[in-house]
């Protein structure tokens, strides 16, 4: 069979298959990345007051209870022990840190919320990339699954 005869999925595990495991086919490339990303967020100060849970109980303008507290050492520990599925669980964790500082404040120009604006800005610009090659990775891995009507 000629490349050219195989269609864009058999095409892609084709290449996926035979290259040594890229990035782009590699499924498993984004917890390496993930902890890349996580590294440059202690980099900055303004993941200062983040790294530790928080206890949210002693700051008077906490408006409403923190139900699922959430800071960069424990998305740390849960990536490093194997404990995330996908980048996708990771995102979700790291979201939460910053939608409870917002949460928390009462007002949007409060020192720390400003904080976390800065840090997810440079959170979200990173993650697109890393989310959507792991969605390319696992469709190159997906075989076509034949439809039964
Ligand atoms: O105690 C904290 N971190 C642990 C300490 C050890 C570094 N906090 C960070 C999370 N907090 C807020 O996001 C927030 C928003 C407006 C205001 Cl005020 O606080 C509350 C304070």
């Amino acid at each position: 069979i000629k490349a050219e005869e195989l269609n864009s999925t058999d095409a892609e595990e084709v290449k996926c298959r035979g290259r040594r495991q890229s990035l782009k086919c590699n499924p498993d490339a984004w917890r390496k990345q993930c902890k890349e990303l996580l590294g440059l967020i202690y980099e900055r100060e303004d993941s200062e007051p983040f790294r530790q849970p928080s206890d949210h109980l002693s700051y008077p303008d906490n408006q409403d209870v923190i139900d699922t507290p959430m800071d960069f050492s424990t998305v740390k520990e849960t990536l490093e022990a194997g404990n995330y599925g996908s980048p996708l669980e990771f995102y979700k964790d790291v979201r939460q840190i910053f939608s409870n500082s917002k949460a928390y404040t009462s007002n949007k120009k409060s020192r720390i919320y400003s904080m976390t604006l800065r840090l997810s800005a440079l959170f979200e610009s990173h993650i697109k990339n890393i989310i959507s090659e792991y969605k390319s990775a696992i469709q190159s891995q997906k075989r076509r699954r034949p439809r039964y009507r």
